[in-house]
């Protein structure tokens, strides 16, 4: 009786050290400008090459700008990041999708889109966020530096197998709440470190009704709930995504890897080192209001009270407030944000573009508002344009940017000015995340479109 965890990582065990760390045999490294440089220069400095190039895929997308991307990038320290991945990939032949080939974009909006991720693969990538890729039924997780060196090295890692958990989520998500507000629940009822150690899968009629984008938002955000990794089981809505794509398998191919895939699943009576449950109905939209994801709240409650908390809890969540510019106890409704982000690998997909146009159609940008809407990848543009809602945007007074990780974090010229309130559909809300000083508030697209028309924190179940 195996879990789909067990399943996926049993079949990549290579050898197991005894009382160690096993060695694990990985199908995909993903590879971006941030983490890389030392493995590379350690490979150089070691004379060795890459074992397995051809399973190496390279991309920048942090210190990429979202305009201008055909001048040369102005930041000195981000030119060097990118222009090192792209001499990198050359030393040593690996695919390089560099800024503006067609096919670049964030790393975990490409890897699924293009089909380079599949089912039952293990995929790891030095970035915390390669938990997204789980949701199509892969065993991904983010590894460090060092160990991006051992993969290129080995196309190995050496791991210690996690404890697995199982989320299950039953019934329907209400109107309005989206797989970003679900994924922001858990994480206010789990805490940020509620799955530590852990490796999860998400089941459930909530969780099966989500389309692949939602799925890859869910899986996103499992990292913050300390989990070393979040999957869905494929079925049949993850390989309708992924028939026809680019780097998919085709013919016999395809019907032999189907057959496969349909194995992946945790036997009926799979037993989790844990298993949690939650009730889709409970579920409203979802706003944080303070300085870790799991702050978060039903957008139209009220921020707790310091009521009950021990004194090193309530010294950091003053600290919290404080930053933030709110009070313990008040509603957050109605109050005026400056800047809208929509993008990240958390909500940059055509989905999220669908979500958000749907509401600001017919309306106008508050003229106060900034807003920056950022698609995932150059494929996500072309296909905002082919759908019109391009044209849509701008006649609501919007501009779309160029792909890129934006302001998700300020390693680009996206940064959100001190004491600014940004809403935003990114994954962490931490001081200065967005820019020195700037305050975050994460919230589905429905939520930053309501904020960005309206100016102010609205609930989007008044809009739609
Ligand atoms: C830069 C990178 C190492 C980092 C991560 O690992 O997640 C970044 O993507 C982030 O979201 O904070
Ligand atoms: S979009 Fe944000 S969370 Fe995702 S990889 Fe880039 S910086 Fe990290």
């Amino acid at each position: 009786m195996n879990t789909l965890f067990d399943k996926i990582w049993d079949a990549h065990v290579v050898q197991q050290v005894e009382d160690g760390p096993t060695q694990l045999y990985i199908d995909r490294l993903y590879c971006h400008e941030v983490t890389s440089p030392q493995a590379f220069a350690g490979l150089r400095a070691r004379g060795i090459k890459c074992f397995r190039p051809e399973k190496i895929y390279c991309m920048p997308d942090h210190n990429t700008p979202t305009h201008d991307q055909d001048k040369p990038i102005e930041d000195p320290i981000s030119k060097t990041q990118v222009d090192t991945l792209a001499k990198n990939a050359e030393d040593f032949g690996l695919t390089h999708f560099g800024m503006l080939h067609d096919k670049n974009g964030i790393i975990h909006v490409v890897g699924p889109e293009r089909g380079l991720t599949l089912p039952g693969m293990t995929i790891v990538c030095g970035d915390s966020h390669t938990s997204t890729h789980g949701a199509m039924g892969a065993v991904a997780f983010g590894i460090g530096t060092s160990e991006v060196e051992m993969v290129m090295a080995s196309q190995c890692i050496l791991q210690t197998r996690p404890k697995t958990m199982r989320i299950t989520v039953d019934g329907k998500l209400g109107k309005g709440v989206t797989a970003k507000d679900l994924a922001l629940y858990m994480m206010s009822k789990m805490t940020t470190s509620g799955a530590t150690g852990y490796f999860v899968e998400y089941a459930g009629e909530a969780v099966r009704s989500l389309t692949m984008e939602g799925r890859l938002t869910l899986c996103n955000l499992s990292i913050e709930m300390g989990a070393r990794g979040g999957m869905v089981a494929p079925d049949e809505v993850t390989f309708e995504y992924i028939k026809g794509r680019e780097y998919a398998p085709q013919g016999e191919a395809w019907n032999k890897a189907l057959a496969y895939w349909k194995t992946l699943k945790s036997d009926e009576n799979a037993t989790f080192d844990k298993e949690v449950r939650f009730d889709a109905a409970d579920i409203e939209p979802m706003i944080t209001y303070g300085t870790n994801p799991g702050m978060g709240m039903g957008i139209t409650q009220h921020i707790p009270t310091t009521e009950g908390m021990g004194e090193a809890a309530k010294a950091s969540f003053l600290k919290s407030m404080d930053y933030m510019g709110f009070k313990p106890g008040e509603g957050v409704l109605g109050k005026k944000i400056d800047y809208v982000f929509l993008g990240a690998c958390t909500n940059g997909r055509i989905e999220d573009f669908r979500a958000f146009t749907s509401l600001v159609k017919g309306r106008k940008k508050a003229e106060h508002v900034v807003a920056w809407l950022v698609p995932g990848s150059w494929m996500v543009d072309a296909q905002i344009r082919e759908e019109g809602l391009d044209k849509v945007l701008e006649e609501a007074g919007f501009a779309i940017r160029q792909p890129g990780c934006s302001a998700c974090l300020a390693m680009n010229d996206d940064k959100v000015p001190a004491g600014k309130y940004a809403v935003s559909t990114s994954n962490r809300n931490f001081e200065g995340r967005q820019g020195p000083g700037s305050r975050t508030l994460l919230a589905s697209p429905l939520v930053a479109a309501a904020a960005a028309v309206t100016g102010v924190i609205t609930d989007p179940r008044e809009l739609i």
